[in-house]
């Protein structure tokens, strides 16, 4: 059983060549509005239209716990995930806030919380129940999850992505919580670029040094336990990746083979968005990415992947926060394709050719 599209649309470079072409006729001197001129062209390339529309967007946020959290590598304890899904069904974390500011279509997918969660939240209409199982395991002590988990984790994520389409969703965000996730983050990003821990692991949630110290030692650990090979994403994510992380990854694959723009958050999207591409290489075309982070891995995730994101806003949260905060930029892009003057249209001059 594969949830990977294969092979996925490509981008359309006549509808990319049809919005450049626009852009150039409309009242301001050509390239004038910087990168979101690009982004624009970008849009029309991944949506095979002219003129792209971005909304409304679906914000889909996946939970899962952790079993590396029994290590103390987080600033808060295992059971936040479950009161943290509580919150989002009641609307009121972050993400919720923008949701309902770019009318969003929101879902909450439960891959894998480990605690009972709170009464009335389990069958809370904004609540999908997808358990895989209830978290991962150790990763100190055995792998994370089975490649089979990890491909029925990444199957959930390609449900919510069709769920999205299918509602007329015209753009993805996918965010994430599951206590201890920069940890499972920090070690498979390490796993696939095969870079030094010590440069990767932050403080996530907000530990002091000392605990950080101990974060990496353990990510260390795990990592030479393992033995992930870089050469096999599934396997990596299995061992030491995460179930919400792994339907981040089915979400976005599914999400471009429906050619929807894919903005990516922080860090652990990020990583997750890095496995889905080394499962499939062309999604990275179908990639926004929406900030950076303050966790320090983000950086290297980024090169990874040969991003620049759009902002830089000292983030550190996770939800799909950063990639939401992004969303009015691709908008933007998309209200000047269609409703801007052109030249013609104003009785401006356009610049002359003889200077
Ligand atoms: C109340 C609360 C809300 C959150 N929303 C996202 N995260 C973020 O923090 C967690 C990762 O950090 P670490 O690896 O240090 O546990 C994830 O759940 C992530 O989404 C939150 C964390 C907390 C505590
Ligand atoms: O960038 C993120 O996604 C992030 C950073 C810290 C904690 N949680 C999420």
């Amino acid at each position: 059983m594969s949830v990977i599209p294969d092979p996925l649309p490509q981008l359309d470079s006549i509808a990319a060549e049809r919005a450049m072409r626009r852009l150039d006729r409309l009242t301001k001197p050509p390239g004038s509005l910087g990168r979101l001129e690009r982004l624009a062209v970008e849009l029309a390339a991944i949506q095979a239209e002219a003129l792209p529309r971005v909304s409304p967007p679906a914000m889909l946020v996946f939970a899962a716990d952790h079993g590396v959290a029994a290590e103390g590598v987080s600033a808060f304890p295992q059971a936040v995930t479950a009161q943290m899904v509580a919150n989002f069904t009641a609307g009121g974390a972050a993400i919720n806030v923008f949701a309902r500011q770019h009318g969003a279509r929101l879902e909450v997918i439960d891959v894998g919380v480990a605690t009972p969660l709170p009464d009335g939240t389990a069958d809370h209409p904004l609540l999908v129940s997808e358990r895989v199982r209830l978290g991962t395991a150790n990763m100190l002590e055995g792998d994370a999850m089975s490649r089979d988990e990890a491909q029925q984790a990444m199957a959930a994520g390609g449900r919510a992505a069709e769920r999205a389409a299918a509602a007329g969703c015209r753009s993805l965000i996918v965010g994430e919580m599951g206590i201890a996730n920069t940890t499972a983050s920090s070690a498979l990003l390490a796993a696939l670029t095969g870079k030094p821990v010590a440069g990767l692991v932050g403080p996530g949630t907000g530990i002091d040094d000392e605990r950080l110290a101990h974060k990496r030692a353990v990510i260390e650990r795990a990592l030479a336990a393992r033995q992930p090979d870089p050469a096999d994403p599934l396997g990596a994510l299995a061992t030491v990746g995460g179930l919400e992380i792994a339907a981040m990854a089915g979400a976005l694959l599914v999400g471009a083979s429906h050619r929807l723009p894919l903005i990516v958050d922080g860090f652990i999207a990020t990583v997750a968005a890095l496995v889905a591409c080394r499962l499939q290489p062309s999604l990275r075309d179908f990639l926004i990415f929406g900030h950076r982070s303050r966790e320090p891995g983000h950086e290297l995730a980024l090169q990874a992947l040969d991003a620049r994101p759009l902002l830089d806003f000292e983030l550190r949260l996770g939800e799909g926060t950063g990639a939401a905060l992004a969303f009015p930029l691709l908008d933007s892009a998309c209200r000047l394709l269609a409703e801007r003057a052109t030249f013609d249209d104003a009785g401006i001059e356009t610049a002359s050719v003889d200077g």
